[in-house]
């Protein structure tokens, strides 16, 4: 590969100047956001499978508990029996109402059965989207999210099906359905009481509303301290070594301690203004409509005679005992509704690199040329790259060196992106990566980074995740490229640096985040996993830290003969590395203030021959 001169920016002439914009207003919550998010989460529920089962069942279900709860004054107004001169008419219709009420009492359970059924149904395909919508948050978001929060937020989800649909299904919609037909059925046999208990249910559902309101704002403040405090309660876990080396194991303890007296202390703020407003609101106004339809009973007129009238209070003092639980499942409705909103806060700081419309699927025939054309980069308003020009032929090795912090694995990040540039364009195969499909981009990379990012599982599950299904023969050969020699693989293997024998094996698991495994071994199955995946351009950021130096040696080696088949882009501090590089990049402060071949920067006698000298 040959670096073009004249492509080369060592800096750039005509920079924009980039100020921080303005911070803009926040925006007005929606109006009815309530209703919408209802209908979001609503919305998903004919999508899943066993729908139209939970239909079937919870209709019937919902039925019976209407008819039971109107069946007494419905027979009598129909009926009209005189009470010292029941037929034998009045005493069946009599006797099928009461065993209506007996299995009436039966519906709750009946209600929560089927709910149960279908919600483990839902809550698999919900965590399934939950999951989706991770990928597609931004990466700033996602990597500064402590896990601990985040295993907070993702559960919250999860479990927030368990009180939303026995809330919507169990206690709301059939409250607002058996309300209607009574109201119905009762404006027919005496006229205003329907108007009457219409009206008292309207306002009873407002009130409780407004108090589930005030109580779920109040939970939405619990949550965000609750994450938060949990997330530095769990990191405490991941201290255990920090804490030892330092002596500071009463340090992490007081850490943790404070954090549960703080989430008790909102625990009890919570529930205090609980009971202050919100029961406060609920209980005076179950006993104000309580209150209103039995003034309305007591009022009824002369016509109206003993039977149906204790037919009507009957009715009525069920009904009353109803509104109860239905105020609670609004309740636990406006909770549910907004976990799912705080939810939806955190997941959709979605990614700004989104594909565009009409995005082209990259397709590239051999090793790709690679060009940042003046491209700049800040994370907020911190300049991170500023006017950044270079080309890479196909086929070419770049190294990028420069202090710590000072914008190298940013370069990466743009490269993949997952962020995009505030100015300039970056091309792959001559094509602006920012008009491709993410996906068609990304597949052309084989990555690894300072972090190998290992999952708690084997050796081969690790390496093979670069290639899904690749076959243990493809596994161990990518193995033994990357010097990580396994006991299975050819010739006994099993010998790490310098001929140590060690115990690695293809089944052999890495635990968390690779724990079970040395630093230099992890290093190798990470580079293993991205040999594996082979593709035509690879990123290589510190390849050989934590390598001892034998090891890092022949890996180097290895590494130098990818770029006859690969463009490589290469990130390190290990400046010697890059004798066999075709270019170097040298950055200060997000910008190139050297580049050339090693020997050139050598004889330049600048900032690059200081560092080598340095470092000799
Ligand atoms: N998600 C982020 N949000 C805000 N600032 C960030 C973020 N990630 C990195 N930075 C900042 O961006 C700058 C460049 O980071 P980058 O990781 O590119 O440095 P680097 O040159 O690769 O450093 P090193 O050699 O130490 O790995 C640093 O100052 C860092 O603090």
């Amino acid at each position: 590969m040959t670096m073009k001169a004249g492509k080369q920016k060592v800096e750039g002439a005509s920079r924009d100047i980039e100020k921080p914009s303005p911070p803009s207003p926040p925006a007005a919550p929606p109006k009815f956001l309530f209703l919408q998010q209802l209908k979001e989460i609503v919305d998903q529920v004919p999508s899943t499978d066993g729908h139209n089962l939970f239909i079937c069942r919870w209709i019937p279900v919902t039925l019976l508990r209407t008819v039971t709860a109107i069946s007494a004054p419905v027979a009598v107004m129909i009926l009209d029996p005189e009470l010292d001169d029941l037929s034998s008419t009045d005493m069946t219709v009599f006797s099928i109402v009461g065993i209506l009420n007996i299995l009436g009492r039966l519906t709750p359970f009946a209600t929560k059965y089927v709910i149960d059924e279908f919600k483990e149904k839902l809550q698999g395909e919900q965590a399934t989207k939950v999951v989706e919508k991770v990928f597609d948050m931004q990466h700033g978001a996602i990597l500064t999210t402590p896990t601990g929060e985040f295993s907070q937020i993702l559960s919250k989800v999860f479990r927030n099906l368990d009180v939303l649909l026995p809330a919507l299904y169990g206690d709301i919609v059939p409250m607002i359905i058996e309300t209607f037909v009574a109201v119905i059925f009762i404006s027919i046999g005496y006229g205003f009481i329907g108007a009457i208990q219409l009206s008292l249910f309207l306002v009873y559902t407002f009130l409780s509303y407004r108090a589930a309101k005030a109580k779920a704002e109040r939970n939405k403040e619990f949550m965000m301290a609750l994450f938060s405090e949990w997330g530095k309660i769990v990191s405490v876990a991941g201290s255990y070594e920090r804490a030892h080396f330092f002596n500071n194991v009463d340090y992490e303890v007081n850490v943790a301690s404070t954090s549960f007296e703080k989430m008790g202390a909102k625990i009890r703020a919570v529930s205090r203004g609980e009971n202050k407003e919100a029961m406060l609101l609920q209980t005076v106004s179950l006993t104000v409509t309580a209150f209103f339809l039995g003034v309305v009973l007591a009022a009824l007129g002369d016509e109206v005679g003993g039977l149906e009238r204790a037919a009507l209070a009957f009715y009525f003092f069920t009904y009353i005992g109803s509104l109860d639980v239905y105020a609670l499942g609004i309740s636990n409705l406006r909770t549910g509704v907004l976990e799912y909103q705080t939810f939806n806060e955190f997941v959709n700081r979605r990614s700004e690199v989104k594909d565009e419309e009409g995005a082209i699927e990259l397709q590239v025939k051999e090793n790709p040329a690679i060009e940042f054309e003046n491209v700049s980069f800040k994370y907020g308003d911190k300049t991170i790259l500023d006017n950044v020009s270079f080309k890479i032929d196909g086929g070419g090795c770049l190294g990028i060196v420069g202090s710590s912090g000072c914008g190298k694995s940013t370069i990466m990040r743009l490269l993949l992106r997952f962020y995009r540039p505030s100015n300039g364009v970056i091309k792959v195969d001559g094509v602006d990566i920012s008009k491709v499909k993410a996906d068609s981009l990304r597949r052309l990379f084989s990555v690894v980074t300072q972090d190998a990012a290992l999952q708690n599982a084997s050796i081969r599950d690790n390496i093979g995740y670069g290639r899904m299904g690749s076959s243990d023969e493809e596994v161990l050969a990518a193995a033994k490229a990357a010097e990580l020699h396994l006991k299975e693989s050819e010739g006994g293997g099993g010998k790490d640096g310098e001929g140590e024998e060690n115990d690695l094996t293809l089944d052999k698991i890495c635990g968390e985040k690779g724990a079970k495994l040395s630093g230099g071994q992890q290093q190798r199955v990470a580079l293993a996993r991205a040999m594996l995946k082979n593709t035509c351009i690879y990123l290589l950021d510190e390849p050989t830290t934590g390598l001892d130096g034998v090891v890092a040696k022949k890996l180097q080696n290895t590494l130098n003969g990818l770029s006859k088949n690969a463009t490589t882009i290469t990130i390190t501090h290990h400046l010697e590395d890059l004798r066999s590089v075709t270019h170097i990049l040298y950055l200060d402060n997000g910008k190139i203030v050297e580049e050339g071949a090693f020997e050139e920067l050598m004889k330049a006698k600048g900032v690059f021959f200081d560092q080598v000298q340095a470092r000799r």
